[in-house]
């Protein structure tokens, strides 16, 4: 166990699915449990506490909103009682673990840990880019909106979830493993000069180099690190239980180096595991790959 991460997890589900085209990834937390998260924290010397799932209020259909936002409410409720969460157990010393549902997710998570650490660093693990706003979404779907929404930009309904004092700074993000990128998210990448390690460099550098250039650059900056890792980011061969999937992905051995370096750092102060969608998977692989890749964060390989 790395001794400078903190020594209590609080592991959260969050079965929010509406931020998502497809149903199904509500049933995400409840899989990763039983692909044995607990138990493997435990093992690496954790304390940890499984604190259920937050309370969320899903439909069953897929509505395309009017202004863009789909299921509004719905996303914001379930991402405001998140934020309560992870702001409590930031408040109690414990590293908070969240499990999606879909990346919208993200804005409940980092809104609470912002609030802890103004200049948290993130590390957003992700086939896409998810800094659309309602403005520039081709799909109206809020799971392409977190980053955007953290960043300020966007509908206020997104930007003003649970507190809006701290919010992500554009120089404090840090991307990998890109490759799906919305022309507009290009153009908001680019304005705002945004790192960014797109799957192109992920094979021209190899997973050690880009990882290396990117925790160089957040320690330059921070001392405070969130993961946000988008089970998309791994090639569909190896994640197949996600809804937007994306071929030429990260294979599993470069996802564990690259969370093995985070966990390195000894920075690490919250995470998440999102868009793992047990209906779309097989035999629950999708789940247990994101149990090991738990593991690979929270120092297991050190001895
Ligand atoms: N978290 C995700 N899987 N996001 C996929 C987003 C796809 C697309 N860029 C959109 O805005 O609709
Ligand atoms: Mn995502
Ligand atoms: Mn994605």
């Amino acid at each position: 166990m790395n001794p400078k991460i903190k020594d209590q997890i609080a592991l959260i589900g969050c079965p929010l699915d509406m931020g998502a085209s497809l149903r199904g990834g509500r049933l995400g937390p409840e899989a990763v449990r039983l692909a044995g998260l607990e138990d493997r924290l435990k093992k690496i010397g954790y304390h940890v506490t499984d604190h259920g799932d937050v309370e969320v209020h899903n439909g069953y259909g897929h509505q395309r909103a009017q202004d863009n936002l789909n299921h509004l409410a719905m996303v914001k409720e379930a991402n405001e009682h998140l934020y309560e969460k992870v702001d409590q157990v930031l408040d109690e010393g414990a590293l908070p673990l969240v499990l999606g549902g879909d990346h919208s997710i993200a804005m409940g998570t980092i809104k609470a840990s912002l609030n802890h650490y103004p200049d948290l660093g993130v590390l957003w693990f992700d086939a896409h880019g998810d800094i659309n706003t309602d403005q520039t979404s081709p799909s109206g779907n809020i799971h392409g909106m977190p980053v955007a929404a953290l960043m300020g930009y966007g509908a206020s309904q997104l930007v003003d979830l649970g507190q809006r004092d701290h919010l992500l700074k554009k120089e404090n993000l840090v991307y990998i493993g890109s490759r799906d990128l919305d022309q507009g998210e290009r153009k908001i990448i680019r304005d705002l000069g945004i790192k960014v390690f797109t799957m192109h460099e992920v094979d021209a550098l190899g997973a050690q180099e880009v990882i290396r250039e990117a925790l160089d650059y957040l320690t330059a900056r921070t001392d405070h690190i969130h993961v946000s890792f988008d089970m998309d980011v791994l090639d569909p061969q190896v994640a197949p239980g996600t809804g937007t999937k994306v071929p030429g992905g990260m294979a599993y051995r470069e996802g564990r180096l690259c969370l093995e370096c985070v966990a390195q750092t000894g920075r690490l102060v919250s995470c998440e595991f999102v868009e793992i969608n047990p209906i779309l998977d097989h035999e629950n692989k999708t789940a247990q790959t994101a149990v090991s890749l738990a593991g690979s964060l929270l120092g297991e390989w050190l001895i």
